[in-house]
């Protein structure tokens, strides 16, 4: 039965080729062709399932491939909105902790810290340079009573509206301070004595002039200053010390003035 295809299309060829071709022999012939054509067709068919089925499973494995990337893809850029959102939050933290660190929260003017560095600035540019520069220390009125007879809130408006004149009448490049309590520090670069008696004079005009609505009152306050030209080689406290002294000479001859350190 298993005759070489050929072999057998030639043997059926040759069959026909007889004048009068015995029926049964080519009938034989022809079934077993016709059974290794079957065979045939039966292993093709098997072939292209198999294939199919290869190439299905290959479509499948791109396709749970390609969505892993994209799942992947997805929780990456995720990851990088927290990342950035993270980012701007600790930006804006320590935008935040650098200005409470810096600044006086009930007036908004600068503490202690920048005004220290920038008084060493100033004496290291006045040293090297020969400018003069002056401070003042400024101290109101009788600030106690204000608080006791109106209240603490009171108090803090003054504090808030008086600082607004302050920065509002020195220069640009003066730095104005809250020092302390009721008590403020104007650092006035490449100025005279002089200079910064006028300014400061200026300043002082500037707050007695305030009126601050407290119900049906207007309440208004004044200002004692103290100020100090910065001798060259002397240490910032010795400056702020003869500013303060200035100041509480003032305050002993009657408040409402001003007394620069000799
Ligand atoms: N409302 C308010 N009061 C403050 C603040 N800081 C300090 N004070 C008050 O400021 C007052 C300062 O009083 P004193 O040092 O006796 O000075 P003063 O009454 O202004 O008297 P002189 O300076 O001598 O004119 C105190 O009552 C403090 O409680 C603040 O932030 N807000």
């Amino acid at each position: 039965m298993n005759r070489d295809t050929r072999e057998l299309e030639a043997h059926i060829q040759a069959l026909l080729a007889e004048p009068a071709p015995q029926a049964p022999p080519l009938a034989q012939a022809l079934s077993e062709l016709w059974q290794q054509y079957q065979d045939l067709l039966e292993r093709m068919e098997r072939i292209t399932r198999v294939s199919d089925a290869y190439q299905s499973m290959a479509r499948q494995r791109e396709l749970s491939l390609a969505e892993r990337f994209d799942k992947q893809l997805r929780q990456l850029e995720k990851v990088a909105r927290i990342s950035d959102r993270y980012q701007k939050m600790m930006r804006e933290l320590n935008l935040a902790l650098k200005e409470a660190a810096t600044h006086d929260p009930l007036t908004a003017l600068v503490n202690r810290r920048p005004l220290l560095d920038r008084l060493r600035a100033e004496m290291e540019r006045s040293d090297s340079r020969g400018h003069a520069f002056c401070v003042a220390m400024l101290d109101i009125d009788s600030f106690k009573p204000i608080n006791d007879s109106y209240g603490h809130d009171v108090g803090d408006s003054v504090l808030v509206e008086t600082s607004r004149v302050m920065e509002s009448e020195v220069r640009e490049y003066d730095l104005c301070g809250r020092w302390g309590g009721e008590e403020f520090l104007i650092i006035l670069p490449e100025t005279s004595l002089a200079e910064a008696e006028a300014i400061i004079h200026r300043v002082r005009a500037g707050i007695a002039a305030l009126r601050i609505r407290v119900g049906a009152d207007a309440l208004s306050v004044t200002i004692s200053a103290g100020l100090a030209q910065y001798r060259t080689g002397e240490r910032y406290s010795e400056l702020l010390n003869r500013a303060d002294a200035a100041l509480l000479q003032a305050k002993r001859a009657g408040r409402d003035r001003q007394q620069s350190a000799g």
